[in-house]
């Protein structure tokens, strides 16, 4: 469960009365994400018919200074069709706010499940949905720098330190080996665009096979746009512990963007190695989690080795057959 912030129901209580939303009914810490603590509010609503919504205090890696640039991308992806959630203003039209000494925000609740299992069709309706997204995402003025780019995974790889041997003997070389590969290989001059940069299968809400939402946009930035569907394919088309690799998902998803938004020769030409640094770069945060975590953290940290299992078979596997139709 991710809840770092613990945040007694009075306290919330008194928060949304500077909102048109109700008195609280309910607040439940939700056992889904890492990154922040998320409850989901129960309320009277302010038409007394009840309402939800999703109340999230920023921890870790969301900068305060950020918010802005991620309100502005949902209001103009929203504006433009896509189904995500927005953020909601008090009666003095704030949105940012402090509660329990975090940086928080009333967002919008959408219906829908994450599905853990995606079949091939969830896997293409998701591919869809991305390419959607980056259609829908031309025009936005805003940028923000990938602090998670290259640069960001060799710091990140400085801070794991000798602690990667303590999750796999020999993962330190490992990472070495291929941050010395991806800094020879990583594509230049590929079209850049603000991008999900986390489109997990737990950031997409489902009804069946249909996509009802796109959520948790805080690690969006503006970095290499086909990187975003290399994010999307490691986390659809494996099984959770990476051991699988279910070529009908891929297939499926593959299909569904490029029916949505497409990707060039040069695109599909750097999509193995996009795909490695994709992988590189959970791995890495997994990793860095899994070190760093505090023992008081309602959360489930995730395995790092999951990641190191779909690089090896990026790492291992031919162009042709990964971008096999
Ligand atoms: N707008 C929303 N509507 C419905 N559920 C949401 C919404 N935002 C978050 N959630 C729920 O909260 C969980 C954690 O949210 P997420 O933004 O992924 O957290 P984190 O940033 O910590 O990873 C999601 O998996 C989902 O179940
Ligand atoms: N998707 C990342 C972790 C970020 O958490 P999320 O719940 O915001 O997706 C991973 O699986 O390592």
């Amino acid at each position: 469960m991710a809840v770092y912030t613990h945040v007694p129901a009075e306290e919330i209580d008194a928060f949304l009365a500077r909102y048109d939303a109700g008195r609280l009914v309910s607040a439940k810490g939700i056992a889904e994400g890492v990154e922040n603590s998320n409850y989901l509010l129960e309320t009277t609503g302010a038409d007394g018919k009840g309402h939800r919504y999703i109340l999230t205090l920023y921890e870790k890696r969301v900068d305060e200074a950020d918010l802005p640039f991620f309100m502005d991308l949902l209001d103009h992806l929203g504006a433009r069709g896509c189904l995500v959630p927005r953020f909601i203003a008090d009666r003095e039209g704030k949105r940012l706010q402090q509660l329990g000494g975090r940086p928080a925000c009333l967002i919008e609740f959408l219906t829908g499940i994450s599905v853990t299992e995606p079949t091939a069709a969830q896997s293409q309706a998701a591919g869809a949905a991305l390419g959607q997204l980056h259609r829908a995402a031309e025009g936005f003025a805003g940028e923000r720098r990938n602090a998670l780019d290259i640069a960001g995974w060799h710091d990140l790889a400085a801070k794991c330190g000798d602690h990667f041997d303590d999750i796999a003997p020999g993962l330190g070389q490992r990472v070495a080996d291929e941050l010395a590969y991806l800094d020879a290989h990583w594509p230049a001059g590929l079209p850049r665009a603000v991008i999900h940069a986390d489109l997990f299968p737990d950031n997409v809400l489902m009804l069946g096979d249909e996509v009802t939402g796109l959520i948790d946009f805080y690690f969006s930035c503006t970095d290499i746009r086909a990187y975003d569907l290399a994010v999307t394919h490691s986390a659809w088309v494996f099984s959770n512990d990476g051991a699988h690799f279910f070529a009908d998902r891929s297939t499926a998803l593959l299909a569904g963007y490029q029916a949505a938004h497409g990707l060039s020769d040069a695109e599909q030409t750097a999509f193995p190695i996009l795909c490695r640094g994709a992988a590189l770069r959970f791995l890495l945060t997994r990793a860095y989690d899994w070190i760093n975590t505090p023992a008081d953290a309602l959360v489930t940290r995730k395995d790092p080795l999951a990641y190191l299992r779909r690089l090896d078979f990026y790492a291992q596997t031919a162009p042709a057959e990964l971008l096999r139709a």
